[in-house]
């Protein structure tokens, strides 16, 4: 068949499609107004699917893959979409979910003609592929059709031309769905089974992100009997990249999922009994002024976030437990005696996994019962006497002693233990934040913990925990997330190479894998980038090899594009030329998004002047920035990660800016660039580049 009666066969077919998307459009009648809560529940669901129609409606599939299983005598033709669709008669699927098992096949294929399976409900379905076509339909009409794999041609393997044709467009401020184009090694991410931790290392650009949201919707379809979209949580770096991030899952059809950042929803668990200590301002403290490799290390962060900090916690929480109790016994009125090893049994039989103060809750009710049935059965009417009782119970429960999750964690900055740990100073400024109601980052972990441990959480477990850009996460937090599933369901990504929160982060992966058993996680590592062109992902690879031995370059897919510019100038001049290139840019027209990087949030207002003055319209991203909205913007490198821009000028790639330390951060700074990489700098060159010729 040649590419031209194949186009006119899928015209066809699309059109037979989206005819009977039609009549089952026209089969949902008006929505229901009534009071009826059942009746209002069914037009909730039939709206649902209404509007998931609307969307097969403009693009009811993106790719055909003729299968034939081993026991048939030809190969049927699968079209896979966003969602299925059925024949409105005989249920036949004309569409089939992205999520299927069948619809593995479509991904996992690289070609050949060995035989393939796919695991179904009904266990593993052998077979061979004939076809694997892309088809892509823009508002219901077919605009392009490219063929990657064809039984019997001379090449056999599946091309990537229409993977190249969707890298090469401009992005817009929001970042897509990639369902007509998910890599083999990316699918196997995103249908792993729902109960594990899964743990994605992945180079730049590798799809982390995307992948992460695409293994929600797909959990939420294969385990839609068990699982809900309410019960998810993702964790992203700042509100911004939530904006960023906010039209995938809607575009996937999932919704409702809450997004949040750890800060964000650390002060919620703590019943906001604490805020942020305004003068904690630590990007600005770690990202305006160099700071040593050694100070990071020892940094309140990385020791409060330690696994030892969280064992003298637990030690903490133990004698806590420990002592809780008086060791005399309780007597409210003479001769009516509980001993201590009777009010000890009470306190651990009551549940004893349930946090310690609902604990505590607990007894004093079941003392109070314990006396007023007593009483009871006594016959006992003196009411002096029992205003006595009353008074010798509520003097024996405050020997219970209750306490908040900042007053007990107060409390262990006098602990010899952390005083190990922690230095004085540190120890003396906490003490001080509790004490007004304040609480630096790294004070978040270790309190949740405690406030979980210690009262439990309100909110009903998760389903599933999404932690994105988690090489910036401590141990600590991993932990306290996990109080908050009843098992690991979680998926944990990102990139050792960006994290340029070191003073907070973790250095290697093991510092979280090792918090699960092996059979509950699972470590997947992605090295292909998909943002950028070759050329600037190889440019970036050179910067890399600044951090050292041990590095994993980023591999490109063949995508060529302009080569990167480094561009020397006198400091005078530097602002001009910012300008001069951006204009170049913007009239050119080719570009949708483009960033300016700056050092530090100071040079980045002085170009965002310069740009308004000269009549330019930038945005400019401040570190408490609540959403991206694309165009032209003026963006510290420290806060431009997550994010992406078709073109990316560097402005100060000058040693004094970028020291031999800071290749995380260069790194971060040029792989944000999907199309066009520039790097401006006066005076020298920072090390972490070579010269070009
Ligand atoms: N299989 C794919 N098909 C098409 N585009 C893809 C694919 N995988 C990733 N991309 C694109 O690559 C870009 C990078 O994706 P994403 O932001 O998810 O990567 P990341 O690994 O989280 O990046 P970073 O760590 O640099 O923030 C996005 O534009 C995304 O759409």
């Amino acid at each position: 068949m040649t590419i031209q009666s194949a186009f006119q066969h899928e015209e066809k077919r699309l059109e037979d499609v989206l005819s009977h998307i039609r009549i089952q459009l026209r089969a949902i009648g008006p929505r229901y107004t009534g009071d009826d809560f059942t009746e209002q529940m069914i037009d909730l669901q039939t709206e649902q699917r209404r509007q998931r129609l609307e969307v097969s409606h403009r693009e009811p599939y993106f790719g055909r893959l003729d299968f034939q299983e081993d026991a048939k005598s030809e190969p049927t033709p699968l079209y896979i979409g966003k969602a299925g669709v059925a024949h409105e008669q005989t249920n036949d699927l004309l569409v089939i979910d992205w999520r299927a098992p069948v619809a593995s096949l479509f991904y996992a294929f690289s070609g050949g003609e060995d035989p393939v399976t796919y695991e179904s409900p009904d266990g593993e379905i052998g077979g061979t592929i004939h076809l694997k076509r892309n088809l892509m339909v823009r508002e219901g009409k077919l605009d392009r059709l490219v063929d990657s794999y064809v039984r019997g041609q001379e090449d056999e393997s599946v091309t990537d031309e229409f993977l190249l044709y969707r890298l090469g467009e401009s992005k817009d401020n929001k970042l897509r769905d990639i369902v007509s184009t998910i890599q083999q090694e990316q699918d196997r991410i995103i249908r792993t089974d729902k109960n594990k931790a899964v743990f994605i290392q992945g180079v730049a650009g590798s799809g982390k992100t995307t992948v992460a949201l695409h293994r929600l919707a797909y959990l939420l379809y294969q385990y839609a009997d068990r699982i809900s979209a309410e019960r998810m949580v993702i964790f992203a770096p700042n509100r911004m990249f939530l904006d960023y991030i906010s039209g995938v899952l809607p575009e996937l059809g999932v919704g409702d999922i809450k997004q949040t950042t750890y800060t964000e929803w650390a002060i919620e668990q703590l019943q906001k009994t604490v805020r942020i200590d305004d003068n904690a301002d630590s990007l600005a403290y770690w990202f305006e002024q160099p700071r040593k490799r050694e100070e990071m290390e020892r940094s309140p962060g990385r020791l409060k976030g330690s696994m030892l900090f969280k064992q003298a916690v637990d030690a903490k929480l133990e004698a806590v437990e420990a002592t809780l109790l008086p060791q005399q016994p309780f007597e409210p009125i003479e001769g009516m005696v509980l001993t201590p090893d009777t009010v000890q049994s009470w306190m651990l039989t009551d549940e004893s996994s349930e946090p310690l103060m609902r604990r505590r809750t607990r007894l004093v009710s079941r003392l109070k019962r314990w006396f007023e049935s007593e009483w009871k059965s006594r016959r006992m009417t003196d009411s002096k006497l029992k205003a006595k009782a009353n008074a010798r119970l509520n003097a024996f429960s405050k020997k219970i002693p209750s306490f908040t999750a900042t007053q007990l964690y107060a409390s262990l900055m006098d602990d010899e233990s952390v005083a190990a740990l922690l230095p004085a100073e540190d120890r003396t400024s906490t003490k001080k934040r509790m004490k007004q109601g304040t609480a630096a980052p790294e004070d978040l972990a270790p309190l949740v913990y405690i406030q979980l441990r210690l009262f439990g959480s309100d909110q009903p477990t998760y389903d599933h925990v999404v932690i994105d850009e988690a090489q910036d996460y401590s141990p600590f937090q991993l932990e306290s997330l996990r109080l908050c599933q009843r098992r690991p369901s979680m998926t944990v990504l990102g990139d050792l190479q960006q994290g340029i929160h070191g003073y907070a982060g973790i250095h290697s992966w093991i510092e979280l894998t090792a918090l699960f058993d092996l059979d509950d996680s699972g470590y997947f590592e992605l090295d292909r980038s998909y943002r950028s062109t070759m050329e600037i992902i190889e440019f970036a690879n050179q910067v890399l090899r600044g951090m050292g031995d041990g590095v994993k370059p980023a591999t490109p897919v063949f995508r060529s594009g302009e080569p990167v510019e480094v561009v020397s100038c006198e400091e005078m001049e530097r602002l001009r030329l910012v300008k001069d290139s951006i204009q170049a840019w913007t009239e050119d027209g080719a570009y949708r998004t483009i960033a300016i990087l700056g050092r530090t949030a100071k040079s980045c207002e002085a170009i965002w002047e310069h740009l308004t003055a000269a009549g330019l319209k930038a945005s400019l991203v401040r570190s408490k920035q609540e959403a991206y909205g694309g165009g032209l913007t003026v963006v510290p490198v420290y806060l431009a990660k997550g994010l992406e821009f078709d073109a990316v000028l560097i402005a100060d790639a000058d040693a004094a800016y970028y020291g031999p330390d800071d290749a995380k951060l260069l790194y971060v700074g040029c792989t944000r660039a999907l199309h066009k990489l520039k790097l401006l700098h006066a005076g020298t060159l920072t090390s972490l580049i070579q010269p070009q010729d």
